[in-house]
């Protein structure tokens, strides 16, 4: 039997309640919240005890026609009639649990890699519980932390299985929307459900915990409709209002640089200190407000008042970690657009570890690198890096790359280079403007970043009313076009800034970068610009 519904799975614990709640009224406001499916878990509780728990418990359960798991014990399960059992790694091995269960009862199993899905899969199990996805205060919980990212593959070894999926650990309202996200596969599949312990149970409102979690998960739904299928579309709007050409990406760059001006977004910038004040200088000639602040502790209030927030890996130190982690952490909830720069991600082993835990924390809308920064990132070994620049001339197939990584990653990739390619996970943009004197000077990369950052929270702002409406989204509007159109602004400025007769070299090049981003038009970018849909 597997027609339960497992959107919203709650895992009980008693030990979480809050002082003065009671553990049934708790459940049943939980089922009135919402709550799909319900699984007993009694650690510490003798057997005569347990039972009369979970017998209490399913004649709720069966009031509101939801189904009712019991943790671990197959003799309770029997003794109350339940829909089944969820057994652990170390638990009784599904095959002996089938043979004492009823035919129709549902075995689930709890699963922390692939080899586990994949024994779960062959040994017969309707569901797997796979985490813990984030870290957990549940003491009863003990299964490592696996990160968002990991989950996508576990996903994966159930294609083309009947075998549904919950992740639990950690799970609250503030993550679910980037829990939902970061851990679709590459191949599309994405959870049926997200399993809940202390969000619920230790609220001293559980309807009102649930509803929440059930809003934001019908939300994430409406957006990427379930099952999922293959479609990745992420951000663009421009499959909605017409063919993605050179044209309509120009029209909606302008529109972008027309608005960018009289809204002066606030771009909230964590970045590195070789380049913190020609960043903000940049983004203030762009028309948007900059505020560097790398402290965790003021990273919520920043997050409610940004447009848009910039994370920069350049000159990376422990104590940046905090607040990096915090940043993209409330952007994500507050839905701000994120920026990533993984500068140099290739250069040391705890830059790669810090990148892969910020990236398991918060989902980025756009991440740029040049191709040294990206190869690391994916993981492949065909482009080197020196440091913070990219050795050689990149890679063979850059559109293929980039779009596997975007489809990877769920959002928008920016490979720079002489040509840039920037990516949704479905289309590919090359954009060819740009001049060599951006290599000449340290961090055009960096400053490129802010660009993208100030443009992406212009989109945000432009995104239709149905789209802020919408809680599915972790960032509004049309990211790609936002990326698009930092990587054209600045590129077309620096054509520009060459031909001045002040900017004799770097140096001046610099300077006239600056002047020449704080006059430019709308016109010249329409101009100029390279444009091409590979
Ligand atoms: N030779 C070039 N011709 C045209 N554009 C260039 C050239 N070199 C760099 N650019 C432009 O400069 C911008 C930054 O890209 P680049 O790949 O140099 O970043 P980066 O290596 O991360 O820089 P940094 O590490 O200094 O911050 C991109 O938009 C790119 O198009
Ligand atoms: C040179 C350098 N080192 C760390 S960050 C940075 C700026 C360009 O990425």
């Amino acid at each position: 039997m597997n027609d339960i519904d497992y959107s919203l799975y709650l895992v009980t614990g008693r030990e979480l309640l809050p002082s003065g709640k009671d553990y049934f009224e708790s459940l049943e406001e939980s089922l009135q919240g919402g709550v799909t499916v319900v699984q007993i878990r009694e650690k510490n509780t003798d057997t005569g005890e347990f039972i009369k728990i979970a017998r209490a418990s399913k004649v709720i359960c069966d009031i509101y026609n939801v189904p009712l798991l019991i943790n671990d014990r197959v003799d309770v399960a029997l003794a109350i009639n339940a829909h089944g059992v969820h057994l652990g790694q170390d638990d009784m091995p599904i095959a002996q649990a089938r043979k004492m269960l009823p035919k129709d009862a549902v075995i689930g199993v709890s699963c922390n890699n692939v080899g586990h899905v994949k024994a779960a899969v062959k040994e017969g199990a309707d569901y797997v519980g796979i985490g813990a996805v984030w870290g957990t205060k549940s003491k009863s919980l003990t299964s490592p932390i696996i990160g968002v990212r990991r989950v996508g593959v576990m996903l994966e070894a159930l294609d083309g299985t009947n075998v549904k999926a919950v992740a639990i650990g950690g799970i609250k309202s503030t993550n679910l929307l980037r829990t939902l996200h970061g851990t679709v596969s590459s191949t599309g599949h994405a959870l049926d459900g997200i399993a809940v312990i202390s969000e619920i149970v230790a609220s001293a409102e559980p309807r009102r915990a649930t509803e929440t979690l059930a809003n934001i998960l019908s939300g994430f739904r409406a957006d990427f409709p379930h099952p999922p299928g293959l479609d990745t579309r992420l951000t663009s709007d421009l499959y909605v209002t017409g063919d993605l050409s050179p044209e309509t990406v120009l029209e909606g760059v302008v529109q972008l640089m027309e608005t960018i001006r009289g809204l002066n977004p606030l771009v909230h910038q964590i970045t590195n200190t070789v380049v913190a004040t020609q960043s903000a200088n940049i983004t203030l000639a762009l028309g948007a407000s900059p505020i560097m602040a790398t402290e965790s502790r003021e990273m919520e209030d920043l997050a409610k008042i940004s447009g848009a927030l910039l994370v920069n890996i350049g000159t990376l130190r422990g104590e940046c970690f905090d607040g990096m982690k915090k940043g993209g952490f409330f952007a994500n909830q507050f839905r701000k657009p994120i920026v990533f720069d993984p500068v140099g991600v290739g250069a040391s082993a705890f830059r790669q570890e810090t990148v892969n835990e910020l990236l398991n924390t918060w989902q980025a809308s756009v991440i740029k690198g040049n191709a040294g920064e990206l190869a690391a990132l994916a993981g492949t070994k065909e482009v080197e890096a020196k440091g913070v620049d990219s050795v050689g001339s990149g890679f063979k197939d850059p559109v293929s790359f980039v779009k596997a990584l975007a489809k990877r990653e769920r959002c928008v990739v920016v490979l720079t280079g002489t040509t840039d390619y920037i990516s949704d996970g479905v289309s590919v943009v090359s954009l060819k403007n740009g001049d060599a004197m951006l290599g000449q000077i340290t961090g055009s990369g960096c400053v490129l970043g802010s660009c993208i950052a100030a443009f992406c929270a212009t989109a945000a702002h432009l995104a239709s009313d149905e789209e802020k409406n919408s809680d599915g989204k972790l960032a509004k509007g049309d990211m790609f076009l936002g990326a698009i159109a930092g990587v054209l602004v600045l590129t077309v400025a620096a054509e520009l800034a060459v031909q001045r007769e002040d900017v004799k070299g770097p140096g001046t090049f610099l300077s006239g970068l600056i002047d020449t981003l704080w006059a430019l038009r709308s016109d010249d970018v329409q101009n100029l610009a390279k444009v091409s849909i590979e």
